[in-house]
């Protein structure tokens, strides 16, 4: 039966009501019945998105909340139930697009629970009513809970015959042509002695790498990808033209049987086994245990490695592995009592944007980000997450307004995955495009791509902008910078920019304004010079723990003077000098990272620093005539890099950076090992192939350390090719080029003692 598809406007908020232990049986009153009857038309509303259109309303975390509510509030008022009631059917019902198809054994879904506490319980309740029963400690199959959808696969003497999807539970869609353009899954079962009829159920999903490969396509096609492997799983199946699913990369594990004439396996485990044997695709995840603490263990593992495996799991399910107990513990009308699913915290939510902003990074690059209802993810609330360029959004196409999905996979940065269509129209205010901005947000410049054919859109005043110059200041002291942990972004503000208007007076938002007392970074390292003492911030005036709305200037850098102490640099600000001294004796690379140049993170100015060795060999460098092509050759740096390099070294106020650092006492050279001989001052060897002892990286250390350049590709300024096992094109062109071509042994020689002569 079709469900009315009316959606409301009125966002249903789950409400905290007792839960079922603590309940005591109650008359519903009004607002128990008007809040049932709410529950339950909008959970069968979502799962007709959910099951027949592959295409959700809500967040799985969202209906789960809604359905444990309904669950509590039956438990509170059993009368309320009814036989139709979302807790006691299977969800899902059979499309007009596909036959109708009966099972021939029954097909559940399983029972969830949310905490590890709840699945305690559960394991020890049943483990009790196993014993109870005379039956021995269940062991426990643990499993993977897939994020795809059930098929049944109906084999009769060992020929698929039939193939559907769960439907209601008894009643299923016809997808036996869809099924059988999945390879993993055979038409014929390999082996003898097949049962008259058996009915093998899995799961059909998309693996994790065929996923973002479709979803490419898709968007590619001009398509709006799918919000999740679940969706694109069942969408996929759920073709109306075979030949389309074909295209689609469907896999399948198995996790259980139905009907199962003349099988004779005693327990889930060892039928996985056997079925093995006959070819389907078992999956490698399972295990069998006996203990909580090895249920426990499972779940700690897979919830640390959720995003190695094939598939993308929502949870892990634990059944009692003998055959005979479970049919001894059997089911209710929707889930078996003998399994229970466990599900991990939500990693992907929905969520209203309810914006969408630009930022201006640190070499003048303009994002656009969302601005979010804040909602919890993967176990930390967000509410911003970066839209990259003008292009994502348009390809994501949201809009200002939407509700969206939101996933936070593990550590992962949040992503705005796309916008929730079926809520779009029912929208107030309604949802409006973003328009990128045609003017700098921080300086009013006009915006522009730095090169025609560019996607991204820059503000071009790259020496003034008040952000830009933030921005770099609070990147030179990161991490992959001078590390000075002193200077964080709240430094960099204060340094870089006045404390701005009132916040009270300005929507409570804190908003730089002018210039600070550092005007470039070039002065970094003169900030013990500077005169910081009256560099302020706004604070809000806390009381009692709770913010007022008001806010008071502080000193930043310095402490409040008293009538006893005048005011004196604070122990951070001394910490601040104090690493900057430190940082001076940073290495090369830590210095080129600080610089802020386009594309030179750690992995290539460690490549140019290990090249190079010094500043002032770089700058050399870029002299060059050949200097593109030079600093391209380094290993690790490339045309890209090679390009960014030399338009940054050209402009002059960059030029003055590196002179004030250097002048300030900063390094800018890594020491060089006095004791190796540099036996290879000025030649350029490459390295290619497998060496019999020396692995590449040794090689080229080696010749680094001598005074020579490790290139990467063979070119005439080339001197040696040094050539081991399986060296390819490299080895040719050297041939063809007539440059020398060393072995190992002759390598080693020519470390030792440089070439001599003859050669
Ligand atoms: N977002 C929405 O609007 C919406 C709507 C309806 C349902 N849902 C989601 O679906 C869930 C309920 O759906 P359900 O009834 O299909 O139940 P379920 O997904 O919680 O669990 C049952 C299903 O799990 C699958 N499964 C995966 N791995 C398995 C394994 N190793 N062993 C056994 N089964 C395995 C099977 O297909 C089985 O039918 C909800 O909890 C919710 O997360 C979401
Ligand atoms: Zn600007």
């Amino acid at each position: 039966m079709r469900q009315d598809r009316t959606v409301s406007s009125e966002p249903v908020e789950p409400q905290d009501i007792s839960t079922a232990s603590e309940a005591v049986e109650a008359v519903p009153d009004q607002a128990a019945r008007d809040r049932y009857s709410v529950l339950v038309d909008l959970i069968q509303k979502y799962r007709v998105a959910y099951y027949n259109e592959d295409a959700p309303l809500a967040s799985d975390a969202e209906f789960d909340l809604l359905y444990s509510e309904l669950e509590k509030l039956e438990a509170l008022h059993p009368e309320l139930v009814t036989n139709d009631s979302p807790t006691q059917v299977v969800g899902g019902d059979v499309s007009v697009a596909f036959a109708a198809v009966d099972h021939v054994a029954r097909m559940y879904s399983l029972e969830d629970v949310f905490s590890l506490e709840e699945l305690e319980a559960w394991l020890v309740r049943a483990a009790a009513s196993v014993e109870k029963r005379g039956g021995q400690p269940p062991q426990w199959l643990t499993e993977l809970k897939i994020d795809g959808l059930a098929v049944n696969l109906l084999y009769r003497d060992g020929v698929l015959v039939r193939a559907a999807t769960r439907g209601d539970g008894t009643t299923g869609e016809d997808i036996t042509h869809n099924v059988a353009t999945i390879k993993d899954i055979p038409q014929k079962l390999s082996g003898t002695n097949f049962p008259s009829e058996v009915e093998i159920r899995g799961e059909v999903f998309i693996a994790s790498k065929d996923f973002a490969e479709l979803n490419e396509k898709m968007v590619a096609a001009g398509k709006a990808p799918f919000a999740n492997p679940r969706n694109s799983a069942a969408g996929s199946l759920r073709q109306k033209d075979p030949a389309e699913t074909a295209k689609r990369p469907l896999s399948m594990f198995v996790h259980g049987i139905g009907a199962r004439e003349g099988l004779s396996t005693a327990s889930q485990s060892e039928t996985y086994a056997l079925l093995k044997e006959w070819g389907m695709p078992i999956s490698p995840y399972f295990k069998v245990v006996s203990t909580l603490a090895e249920v426990m263990d499972f779940i700690a593992y897979y919830g640390e490695h959720r995003h190695d495996l094939i598939h993308e799991i929502d949870g892990i399910v634990v059944k009692v592995d003998d055959l005979a107990t479970q049919r001894e513990l059997g089911h209710t009308s929707r889930v078996p009592r003998w399994s229970v699913a466990y599900k991990y915290p939500p990693e992907e939510v929905h969520t209203k944007l309810l914006d969408i902003q630009v930022q201006v990074g640190r070499t003048g690059r303009v994002t656009p980000f969302g601005i979010m209802e804040p909602v919890k993810v993967a176990g930390s609330t967000v509410e911003r997450a970066t839209l990259h360029n003008q292009d994502v959004v348009k390809a994501k196409g949201v809009m200002i307004g939407d509700v969206v999905v939101l996933r936070k996979a593990g550590d992962v940065i949040p992503e705005i995955v796309g916008p929730v269509m079926a809520l779009r129209e029912l929208q107030d205010p309604p949802v409006r495009e973003f328009v990128m901005p045609t003017h700098c947000p921080s300086c009013g410049t006009e915006l522009a791509p730095a090169k025609d054919g560019d996607i991204d859109i820059r503000c071009p005043n790259t020496k003034s902008c008040p952000i830009q110059l933030t921005e770099r200041v609070a990147h030179l002291s990161g991490r992959g910078g001078f590390d000075i942990e002193a200077l964080g972004y709240e430094a960099a503000v204060a340094l870089t920019s006045g404390p701005g208007p009132d916040p009270a007076e300005n929507g409570g938002s804190i908003a730089p304004a002018g210039p600070g007392p550092l005007t470039s970074e070039a002065q970094v390292f003169s900030i013990a010079e500077l005169d910081l003492s009256g560099v302020v911030v706004w604070r809000e005036i806390r009381s009692k723990g709770e913010g007022t709305g008001r806010f008071q200037q502080v000193p930043y850098f310095y402490t409040k003077a008293t009538s006893k102490k005048p005011s004196v640099p604070t122990k951070t600000t001394e910490k601040l000098y104090e690493e900057l001294e430190k940082a001076k004796k940073a290495p090369l690379w830590r210095v080129l990272v600080a610089l802020s140049i386009r594309h030179v993170g750690p992995t290539a100015s460690r490549a140019l620093a290990t090249r190079y060795g010094t500043m002032a060999a770089i700058q050399e460098a870029l002299l060059a005539p050949d200097a593109r092509e030079q600093l391209a050759n380094v290993d690790g740096v490339g045309g890209i890099i090679a390009e960014a390099l030399i338009e940054w070294f050209a402009v002059d106020w960059h030029q003055e950076i590196v002179a004030a650092w250097a002048a300030a006492g900063v390094l800018m050279a890594d020491a060089v090992d006095e004791s190796v001989p540099r036996t290879l001052e000025g030649l350029t060897i490459v390295v290619t192939g497998t060496l019999p002892t020396l692995s590449r990286d040794e090689a080229k250390e080696a010749i680094i350390t001598r005074g020579g350049k490790a290139a990467g590709s063979v070119s005439k300024n080339t001197s040696y090719v040094v050539a081991g096992e399986a060296a390819g094109t490299k080895l040719d062109k050297a041939e063809a080029l007539g440059i020398p071509v060393l072995d190992e042994e002759a390598f080693i020689a020519l470390l030792a003692t440089g070439p001599t002569p003859a050669e």
